[in-house]
C-alpha cells in the first residue's frame, strides 16, 4: 500500500525543538521546570498592553485589521531604527530595519537567504539550538567555532574555518544556552576579523536588555559599522514585552533587507498589522525605560535562587556559569553523567531541564545542560535544585 503523501527530503530530515518537546511534558503543574527560557509572567505588562491594543481598534481599528506593508508597520521600524542609533550603532534608515515576527522567524528567513545545501554556517559551540533548528532546514555545513569560560574565541576564526563562510551566527550578551556574555575585547577582535574575512556577523540579541549585573558594552551591530563588517542584528519584543506577541525585527544594510522583504512576502506576506500598532502605541513615550528595569531585578533575585541552590545542592564535581544576565545557567557535569539519562530521572521526580546535546552542531557533549531560572518561584527553584543534586550524586554512585 503506497503512503498517500510522499514529503520532501528537507522536511524528512527536520527534527523537533528539544525545548519544544520538553514544554509539552512540563505542562503539567506539578513539574518543576527549569526548560524553557520563558520570560516570567509576572511581567508582562497586562495592563498597558490592554489599553494600548484599545486605543488601536478604538481609534485606528480598520488599518489595524487590514493588510500591511512586508517591511513592517513604518512608526514601528522608525522607532527600532532610532533605538539602534540611541545604541551607538551610527545612521540607522528605517530601510535598513524589518519587522519579523519574532526572531525565530528571522533566524528562519537568514536560513533561505544565506545557505546553500552544503554552504558553510559558523556557530558557536553550543549555541541556541532554536537556530541549529531553522538553519538546519536548508542543509548547512556547520563549522564549529570553539568557546571557553568567555565564550567565543575569536582566535579560533582561522583561515581554515571563515573561508566561504556564509555567515557567523553569534549571541554576545548572555548567550543561549550557557548565559555567557562576550568581552568588549572579544567583540571587537570578532568584527574586525570577519571585516577582513568578508563574513558576514549574524548578531541574535533578545536578552541584551537584562542585564543585571557588569557594564552593558557596545552592540556587534555598532562595532561591526565602526570595522566596516556586514552586520545583520536580530532584536525581541519577546523578553522585553510578552513572547506571544511574536514580535521582532532585523537591522541589516538594505541591499540585505530588500531580499528579506522578498522571502517574507512568499513567507507570510507580513506580520500582524494589530500586534505591530499595538506594541508600538505601548513603546512609543518610553515606556520600556520605565518599565525593565523591575524585569531585571525580577531576573536578578531569579538568578541568585537558583545560583544559591545550586552552591548548596551540586556536587564539588559539577561547575556552572553566573550570568550577568539573561535566562540561563550552563552546567558542566562529571564526563561519565549523559544529562539525557539524568532528565528521564529527574522528569520522574518532577524536574525539569534541557540536556546540552542538541546546543551542539558537532560532536555534542552530553555531561551538560540549560538551567532556565525565570519561570519557577523561589521556593520550587530551591526545591528543584535540591532533587536535581541528589539525582547528580547518585549518578556518581552508580558509575
Ligand atoms: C537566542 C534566541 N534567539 C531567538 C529566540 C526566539 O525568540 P522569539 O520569541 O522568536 O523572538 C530565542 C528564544 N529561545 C527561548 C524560548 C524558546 C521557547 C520555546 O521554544 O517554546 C529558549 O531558548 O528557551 C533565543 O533564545
Amino acid at each position: 500500500m503506497p503512503t498517500p503523501y510522499t514529503f520532501s527530503q528537507r522536511a524528512e530530515k527536520i527534527t523537533s525543538s528539544t525545548i519544544r518537546e520538553i514544554l509539552k511534558v512540563t505542562e503539567r503543574p506539578e513539574i518543576i521546570s527549569f526548560a524553557g527560557g520563558l520570560p516570567a509572567p509576572v511581567g508582562f505588562p497586562l495592563r498597558d498592553m490592554n489599553a494600548a491594543f484599545d486605543r488601536v481598534l478604538g481609534q485606528n481599528g480598520r488599518t489595524a485589521l487590514q493588510y500591511g506593508p512586508t517591511e513592517g508597520y513604518t512608526p514601528l521600524r522608525e522607532w527600532v531604527a532610532s533605538d539602534m542609533q540611541r545604541r551607538g550603532a551610527g545612521q540607522v534608515g528605517t530601510e535598513e530595519v524589518l519587522i519579523v515576527s519574532g526572531s525565530q522567524q528571522a533566524l528562519d528567513l537568514l536560513g533561505k537567504l544565506f545557505i546553500d545545501p552544503g554552504s558553510n554556517v559558523l556557530v558557536e559551540a553550543p549555541s541556541y539550538l532554536g537556530a541549529l533548528q531553522s538553519f538546519s532546514l536548508y542543509e548547512p555545513n556547520y563549522v564549529t567555532v570553539p568557546t571557553d569560560e568567555g565564550g567565543l574565541i575569536p582566535a579560533g576564526l582561522t583561515d581554515e574555518r571563515v573561508r566561504d563562510a556564509r555567515f557567523i551566527y553569534a549571541l554576545p550578551n548572555f548567550q543561549n544556552p550557557t548565559g555567557r556574555t562576550l568581552t568588549l575585547e572579544r567583540r571587537q577582535a570578532l568584527v574586525q576579523r570577519c571585516a577582513e574575512a568578508g563574513v558576514p556577523v549574524v548578531e541574535d540579541d533578545p536578552y541584551g536588555d537584562l542585564r543585571y549585573a557588569g557594564e552593558a558594552l557596545p552592540s556587534l551591530l555598532a562595532l561591526g559599522r565602526q570595522a566596516g563588517a556586514t552586520v545583520v542584528r536580530l532584536g525581541s519584543f519577546s523578553k522585553v514585552l510578552a513572547p506571544g506577541l511574536r514580535l521582532g525585527y532585523i537591522v541589516a544594510p538594505a541591499p540585505i533587507i530588500s531580499k528579506l522583504v522578498q522571502i517574507k512576502q512568499a513567507t507570510d506576506l507580513h506580520t500582524s498589522t494589530l500586534t505591530q500598532m499595538a506594541v508600538y502605541e505601548t513603546i512609543k513615550d518610553g515606556f520600556l525605560d520605565e518599565h525593565l528595569p523591575a524585569v531585571r531585578e525580577i531576573y536578578r533575585k531569579q538568578c541568585g535562587y537558583m545560583l544559591e541552590a545550586m552552591q548548596a545542592h551540586f556536587p564539588s564535581t559539577a561547575s556552572w556559569t553566573q550570568p550577568e544576565g539573561g535566562m540561563f545557567i550552563w552546567v558542566t557535569l562529571p564526563q561519565h553523567i549523559d544529562a539525557h539519562e539524568l532528565l528521564a530521572r529527574a522528569v520522574a521526580q518532577n524536574v525539569a531541564f534541557v540536556p546540552g546535546a542538541p546546543f551542539f552542531a558537532d560532536e555534542a557533549r552530553h555531561n551538560t545542560l540549560r538551567l532556565s531560572f525565570v519561570t519557577v518561584p523561589e521556593a520550587r527553584i530551591r526545591e528543584g535544585i535540591a532533587i536535581l543534586g541528589r539525582l547528580i550524586a547518585e549518578s556518581h554512585a552508580t558509575t
